[in-house]
């Protein structure tokens, strides 16, 4: 039988916080408080990597903070980089940095997040602040994953008890999502990866399936139970001559047919990107708050 879900609007909900991040650093101004100050490192000139740095950058502005935008050609090498976040480490002014992936081959993300100051890395991709997912006092939390879990918590879905599938297993999102969803949030977690086997026999079972393989159109109607709720993390570029951009985004879900079976689906585009900036807004306000009160003592 053929429903309407409840679209996740994560479009609306990053406005919303956005809206209340910007009335807060105007409080916080107005008391003699620093504007919270973001900087991003961008290597290179990919397309989807471009259109993600300038959204935040976008949502830097439309808050209030200051932000610093770094663009380094793809033949930059990795010691000129690495020199670069420690300069930015060492500027008191900075409150947050990101440095945006993937980066060119030559590169060795683990080696350049690692380099970034715990206490600045507002997307928590560090060993310091991943290991704080599971402290009682968690520090940075990795932006998408805590955006998904504001996302649901703002629409009232129930998270404890319910089982959780989570499809893929990368460090900046599967791997630590399935974390949160079982320690923080007490869901009973099944983690699918790659070598998973009969992957619609773990989807089929879901209260809460959340999908993050960049595999477009990976998810169908029947691997999925009815009035689930569906989250879609995946954003494919795929090209096409219908439109002026030459491109349409596609998830990892093949929309019309899960929407007919889910309880709520997020959509793509608007679902799950606007949270993860909305994410790494928090995180920044969250940084620069931290600093200031240290600075003080
Ligand atoms: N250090 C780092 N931190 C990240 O947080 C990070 C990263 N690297 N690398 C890539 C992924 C991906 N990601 C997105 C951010 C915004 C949208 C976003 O704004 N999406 C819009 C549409 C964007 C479009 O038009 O292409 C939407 O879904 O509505 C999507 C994806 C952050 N990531
Ligand atoms: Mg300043």
């Amino acid at each position: 039988m053929s429903h309407s879900p409840t679209i996740l609007d994560g479009k609306k909900i990053a406005d919303q916080i956005k809206d209340e991040i910007s009335e807060e650093v105007k409080k916080l101004v107005a008391s003699g408080g620093k504007t919270p100050h973001l900087a991003a490192i961008l290597v290179g000139d990919d397309g989807a990597s471009q259109t993600y740095v300038s959204n935040k950058i976008k949502a830097c502005k439309r808050v209030g903070f200051e932000y610093t935008l770094l663009n380094f050609p793809e033949t930059i090498s990795e010691s000129k980089l690495m020199a670069e976040i420690e300069r930015i480490n060492a500027d008191d002014d900075i409150d947050g940095l990101i440095v945006q992936l993937p980066l060119p081959q030559h590169i060795s993300s683990a080696e350049v997040t690692e380099r970034i100051r715990p206490d600045k890395d507002v997307d928590g991709f560090t060993n310091l602040n991943y290991g704080k997912i599971t402290s009682k006092n968690p520090g940075l939390m990795p932006a998408t994953p805590y955006g998904i879990l504001e996302l649901l918590k703002r629409y009232d879905i129930e998270i404890k008890g319910k089982h959780c599938v989570m499809v893929g297993n990368s460090r900046t999102v599967g791997a630590p999502m399935s974390i949160i969803m079982s320690y923080h949030e007490y869901a009973t977690v099944t983690t699918c990866h790659i070598h998973t086997q009969h992957l619609e026999k773990h989807t089929q079972q879901a209260d809460i399936l959340i999908v993050a393989t960049g595999k477009p159109g990976l998810i169908k109607g029947d691997m999925v139970k009815e009035g689930a709720v569906v989250v879609d993390v995946g954003i494919t570029r795929i090209d096409t001559d219908q439109n002026e951009r030459g491109y349409y985004l596609k998830g990892d879900v093949e929309f019309d047919e899960v929407a007919a079976k889910a309880s709520h689906i997020t959509p793509v585009p608007g679902g799950v990107g606007p949270m993860t900036i909305a994410s790494l807004l928090l995180n920044t306000l969250k940084a620069s708050k931290k600093r200031a009160l240290k600075r003080k003592s």
